[in-house]
């Protein structure tokens, strides 16, 4: 039986993945194999050391200890592009209701009083305060060309718009994705002076701090246009509410509101709800189950963020190891000759290697006993050691 601790909400669709004879998922658990968490923030968290796998129903990961969990042997996996619809979605929203000036019209419209003649008359005059502009031919800039980013760009081409995009490391999947008329920019900078509107899909990284600040926003064409539908950190919140004051800055549509933003009338904030689309959230559930699953059953991993991208059949009646281990020379020789040691045959075998870590699949022909395991888990460099028993 594996138990898996939820730290958030997690889709039904997701959890029904995991059969209820071989999972039991609850949000108090005792010695947890698996954690399925959105945004709940785990820095804040002691993560109990039976645990083997983190799931992300989502795409970001700065909520988890990602290098902490990559020193104790354990992967962390996402759900990619599993939610970029929902964003992509949110962000056109943002973009319409900020050309044509929409929250301020929704406000005046509620305050609007007395009968309908003086309703109509009031609209009649007032609504010339309101007047927008229209998306085709404005320019947009588009920073993190990953699988949110290239949604917005595709869109934003199909309505018109003169679109750029940065993305020094963008993967050869995601530019695939890319409309064509989508245009290259050759630095954040660079985007930034040729676009009023700016989106941001990037991750938080220390290199992404603060990426939108007050010298990038000075660059920015007139009327210019922030969507942060990111992280709150990505863009200098002081520098934007300033030159939202100063008249400088359009609008700034975001989903992190705070208190330097709140109440601001050019400020478009939405609680978080990126990602909070049915659709969405049963999509990333389901994604990172499927992940967890075949992680726990078979050592399967798709979709980490710190391990490499490991899959090896498991032949029936084959007993599986699973080794994470520092990625330097001899590891696998080492491991090979303590099982050969204990006259245990190897039938398969696959090593995967990302940065500092290694993954080692070996299936054996035979019982491997719990003194072998032992005996692997204390070879140096070795994070961390499981065996999947047969069939
Ligand atoms: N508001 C919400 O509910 C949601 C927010 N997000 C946020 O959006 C971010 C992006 O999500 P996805 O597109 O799914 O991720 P992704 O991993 O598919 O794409 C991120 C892209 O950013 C690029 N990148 C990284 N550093 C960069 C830099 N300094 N300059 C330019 N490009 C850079 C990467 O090369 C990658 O192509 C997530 O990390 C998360 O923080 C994601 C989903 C929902
Ligand atoms: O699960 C959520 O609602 C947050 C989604 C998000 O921010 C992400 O996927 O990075």
């Amino acid at each position: 039986m594996f138990k898996i601790q939820t730290l958030n909400n997690i889709s039904v669709f997701g959890l029904e993945r995991l059969p209820r004879e071989r999972y039991e998922v609850a949000t108090e658990i005792q010695n947890p194999d698996a954690v399925l968490v959105r945004s709940a923030d785990m820095h804040k968290i002691e993560i109990n050391p039976s645990i083997k796998a983190i799931g992300r129903a989502g795409a970001g990961t700065n909520n988890i200890p990602v290098a902490k969990m990559s020193q104790r042997g354990v992967p962390v996996f996402n759900a990619p592009g599993a939610n970029a619809n929902a964003v992509k979605e949110l962000v056109l929203s943002g973009m319409l209701l900020a050309a044509r000036n929409i929250p301020q019209a929704l406000d005046f419209v509620k305050k609007l009083d007395g009968d309908d003649h003086a309703m109509h008359k009031a609209v009649e005059d007032g609504k010339k305060k309101f007047v927008g502009f229209e998306l085709p031919r404005r320019s947009l800039g588009v920073i993190g060309l990953g699988a949110i980013g290239v949604k917005v760009a595709n869109a934003a081409v199909e309505l018109g718009m003169d679109v750029h995009g940065f993305d020094p490391a963008m993967t050869v999947n995601n530019a695939w994705q890319l409309d064509s008329r989508v245009k290259q920019a050759l630095s954040v900078d660079d985007l930034v002076s040729k676009s009023q509107f700016i989106s941001v899909h990037v991750p938080l990284l220390d290199a992404t701090r603060g990426l939108i600040n007050a010298d990038r926003l000075k660059l920015m064409k007139k009327q210019g246009v922030i969507l942060n539908f990111a992280r709150a950190e990505i863009v200098d919140e002081a520098a934007v509410v300033e030159a939202l004051n100063a008249g400088t800055l359009h609008a700034y549509a975001c989903d992190f509101p705070s208190n330097a933003l709140k109440g601001n009338p050019r400020v478009i904030a939405t609680p978080h709800l990126g990602a909070s689309t049915g659709e969405a959230e049963d999509n990333c559930a389901v994604m990172v189950a499927d992940q967890i699953r075949d992680f726990l059953e078979v050592g399967n991993v798709r979709n980490s963020v710190n391990f490499p991208e490991a899959v090896l059949a498991l032949a029936p009646g084959a007993t599986r190891l699973c080794i994470v281990n520092a990625n330097v020379p001899n590891m696998v020789g080492q491991i090979t000759t303590a099982l050969a040691k204990n006259n245990l045959n190897i039938s398969d075998l696959l090593n995967k290697s990302r940065g500092d870590i290694a993954y080692t699949l070996v299936d054996v022909d035979a019982a491997i006993p719990e003194s072998v395991a032992q005996e692997i888990a204390a070879i140096q460099g070795v994070l961390a050691v499981r065996v999947i028993p047969a069939k």
